[in-house]
């Protein structure tokens, strides 16, 4: 048993050491695979995470990276085709991606008239910048002069176009995003577990998007595990709920390889 596995083993952890192949082990992409930057697009995971994933892949039943980002983006800043066997369901779960195949909804309708509106819309707020994700577009603070402010400027504006056009608005670190609504990861989860014939789960995450990821594991009836990926953004709330906190992706990292070093013996 790894040494600092002993101390954080809940009935959860016990339940897939001890059966692994009935095992589903769930994570967030951004602030839990890859640690948190100023520019969506300079996002990378963990430089130990590609290794990681693929040796505890082939211990566990399945590994699954449920994302607000396109799954294709996922897979790209995470070098995620690099772990046999993983799936990335991106989008919230709105697209899934596996063995280097892509499934894919329509656009919903309502976001061609949200990318016409937003650049009048954040116009003057200096810093506040667009990532448009094809299925769904993100509204970033985090460069803006007081991100706090900027996001509580654009909170009621976005709100109206989300009324307008059908769309829900999820709120992140220092973003409000833009997309179909009906999905949410906690759904996703679910259904996977379900696909997946679930004995036991593990889900980590360091966002508001992952609370329905972490009720979806306590109202799965499994044995299951929480763990949040600690940052001081997002903490009290997240922290409270999760059975394990860890230090940001290194930390994440770090226990998914306890895990399998547990699993392997010795
Ligand atoms: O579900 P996730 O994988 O956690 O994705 C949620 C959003 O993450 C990204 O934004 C966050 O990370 C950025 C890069 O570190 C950071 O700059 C930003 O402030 C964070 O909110 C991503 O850009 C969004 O599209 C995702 O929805």
């Amino acid at each position: 048993m790894t040494k600092g596995l002993e101390k954080i083993l809940t009935d959860g952890l016990k339940a897939i050491l001890a059966d692994p192949a009935g095992a589903v082990i769930g994570v967030d992409f951004d602030g839990t695979l890859a640690p948190i930057v100023p520019d969506p697009e300079s996002a990378r995971i963990h430089p130990a995470g590609p290794g990681v994933l693929a040796r505890l892949g082939d211990l566990v039943g399945s590994l699954v990276v449920i994302t607000g980002r396109p799954a294709a983006t996922a897979v790209e800043y995470g070098s995620l085709d690099r772990v046999p066997g993983l799936v990335v369901l991106g989008h919230y779960g709105l697209e899934r991606w596996e063995a280097g195949r892509l499934t894919t909804p329509p656009v919903h309708p309502g976001l061609a008239y949200v990318r016409a509106e937003l650049p009048r819309l954040i116009a003057g707020l200096d810093g506040v910048r667009i990532e448009d994700k094809d299925r769904s577009v993100a509204v970033h603070t985090r460069q803006a002069p007081e991100p706090q402010a900027a996001i509580d400027a654009l909170r009621a504006p976005i709100g109206v176009l989300a009324a307008e056009t059908g769309l829900a608005v999820e709120p992140g670190k220092f973003v409000l995003e833009l997309r179909p609504p009906g999905v949410d990861k906690g759904g996703t989860l679910t259904a996977f577990l379900r696909e997946r014939s679930a004995r036991s789960v593990l889900f980590a995450g360091d966002d508001l998007g992952d609370v329905a990821a972490f009720a979806a594991v306590r109202a799965s009836g499994l044995p299951g595990v929480t763990v949040f990926s600690g940052s001081a953004e997002v903490g009290a709330e997240l922290g409270a709920e999760a059975d394990i906190v860890v230090d940001g992706p290194a930390g994440v990292i770090e226990l998914l390889d306890s895990i399998a070093d547990a699993l392997t013996g010795p």
